[in-house]
């Protein structure tokens, strides 16, 4: 077995025959030996003893790749997420915490639910505490009892009953507080962010020989973590957004020359931009971060603005709200401010879109036009997560459950390829997942809307000297690198 080292989080692999490879994660036994185990308490729990093969064999994995060639190594494995015959907890020692951190994403709710029902109908646990408001709550706020009885209807609420915020990850103060409540499982629902701040709480857990697990749920509304299939949260904002797209819709076809242009969440990547307007049918143009595109000129985006007008009479423009940062920063004064987390904070690409359009059409009286602009944000992020996220929320929660109750640690819960994994952290905070305008979803869009792909010959260039393209969210292979 190989250990390496990234980020100060050790990597567990394991190699097997014809290239296989388990990137394993840690575990209580790694660094604290002789650790009593208990049988699970499931087998006598009458709703899952008569389900055959309940229990997950231990040598269960799962492949990161499906897609395979009959010679090509059978590639990277992650651990497969589920029950263990037994586990490192006895129910009234366990003392949990959960916290959210970060923005708001549909299904946050359902998670916290879902965690806090397994650990007390699956694992006989008592005690779970919520940390009030994210990483800073650890040390700055009084904590929250969780029971079924008090997250029992908050599934259907958007938000987080916890609180969430940025910022405020202060490592030995959270860990003191750790220590000093005599908390052993750490339940951590974030994105990017939070699993970076996890992997370091973890790290400084084990440094001082703690029996406590810490494990991660991915958040992501962006859908910009890698390695997993999706992010909960993901299918409900696309969904909210055709309520956004629709009404930009009904405003451009009821007027001369009318035009509708939506903001939607992707502060770096535009999935939730791809997804909606290839569901919608409505939108004429979509734009996102990894598509660089230009305004003015032969095959630019007012001339393809005027070209549909002219053709359609109205047109309907969703923009990501990373889209463009790199035009509005060489226009405008370059902005470094940034939120709590470090995050950079973007300008309004939609705004500025809206301007340069009308801007255009100012210097044309013979053409009128009508354009109106919506910003639903915020309205996507509260909803409460819809029923197919609610089924992942719980899927997610549960497995995280039994990871944490069968010892493992240093994980976030993640599907991969259909099937429920434990990742280690460093998989998930090392790379980010983006669109890949070379994959076949991405013409799909482009043939959908008819839009020009703004490339010029030397980005095609460019482009195609890129790798080979993936399966869209499904290897998990659209990602690159980030600075971590
Ligand atoms: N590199 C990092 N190391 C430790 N903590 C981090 C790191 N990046 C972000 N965090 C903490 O994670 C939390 C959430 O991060 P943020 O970027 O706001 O949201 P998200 O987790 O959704 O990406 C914040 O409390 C922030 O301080
Ligand atoms: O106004 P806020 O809270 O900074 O949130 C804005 C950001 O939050 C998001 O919805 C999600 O961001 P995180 O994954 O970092 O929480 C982004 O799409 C958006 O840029
Ligand atoms: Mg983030």
């Amino acid at each position: 077995m190989d250990n390496n080292n990234y980020l100060g989080c050790e990597m567990k692999v394991e190699k097997g025959e014809a290239g296989y490879v388990l990137e394993d994660v840690p575990h209580l036994t790694d660094y604290i030996p002789d650790l009593p185990t208990y049988p699970n308490p499931l087998r006598s729990n009458p709703a899952y003893s008569v389900v055959k093969q309940y229990f997950v064999d231990a040598d269960d994995t799962v492949p990161q790749k499906v897609v395979v060639h009959k010679d090509g190594p059978r590639g990277i494995h992650f651990r497969r997420a589920g029950p263990r015959q037994r586990v490192y907890f006895a129910p009234d020692e366990v003392h949990a915490a959960i916290v959210t951190c970060g923005g708001l994403c549909p299904g946050l709710n359902t998670v916290i639910r879902e965690i806090v029902c397994a650990l007390y109908h699956m694992y006989g646990v008592t005690k779970v505490l919520g940390i009030d408001g994210g990483y800073r709550g650890f040390y700055s706020k009084n904590t929250i009892t969780l029971t079924p009885k008090v997250v029992n209807d908050i599934h259907k609420r958007g938000g987080t009953i916890i609180g969430t915020s940025r910022g405020g990850h202060d490592k030995p103060k959270i860990v003191d507080s750790i220590q000093d409540r005599g908390i052993n499982q750490v339940y951590i629902i974030g994105g990017d962010g939070t699993q970076k701040g996890a992997a370091v709480i973890y790290q400084e857990v084990r440094r001082r020989g703690l029996k406590a697990v810490v494990a991660g749920i991915p958040k992501t509304i962006d859908n910009d973590i890698p390695v997993i299939d999706k992010s909960f949260g993901f299918d409900t904002a696309v969904e909210e957004a055709q309520r956004a797209i629709n009404a930009a819709h009904v405003e451009a076809e009821s007027a001369e020359n009318g035009i509708g242009v939506v903001k939607l969440m992707g502060r770096y990547c535009g999935f939730i931009a791809m997804y909606a307007t290839l569901a919608s049918r409505d939108v004429d143009l979509c734009l996102i971060p990894e598509s660089p595109f230009y305004l003015e000129g032969e095959g630019g985006l007012l001339e393809y603005v005027e070209k549909r007008l002219k053709e359609n009479g109205h047109m309907v423009i969703v923009v990501a709200e990373g889209a463009g940062q790199e035009l509005l920063a060489a226009e405008t004064k370059t902005s470094t401010a940034q939120d709590a987390s470090g995050n950079k904070l973007l300008q309004d690409v939609g705004l500025w879109i809206s301007d340069k359009i009308k801007g255009h059409f100012a210097k044309q009286p013979s053409m009128p036009i009508t354009l109106k602009y919506i910003d639903p944000t915020y309205m996507i992020r509260a909803v409460p997560s819809n029923a197919s996220d609610n089924v992942y929320c719980t899927l997610l929660a549960q497995s995280c459950v039994h990871g944490v109750m069968a010892g493992y640690t240093g994980f976030t819960s993640g599907l991969v390829n259909g099937r429920q994994t434990y990742i280690p952290f460093n998989r998930i905070t090392e790379k980010q997942n983006n669109v890949v305008i070379t994959d076949r979803m991405w013409a799909r869009l482009l043939s959908s809307t008819n839009q020009p792909s703004f490339l010029r010959s030397k980005d095609v260039i460019e482009v195609l000297k890129q790798e080979a393209p993936p399966t869209q969210l499904l290897d998990g292979e659209n990602s690159k690198t980030v600075d971590n």
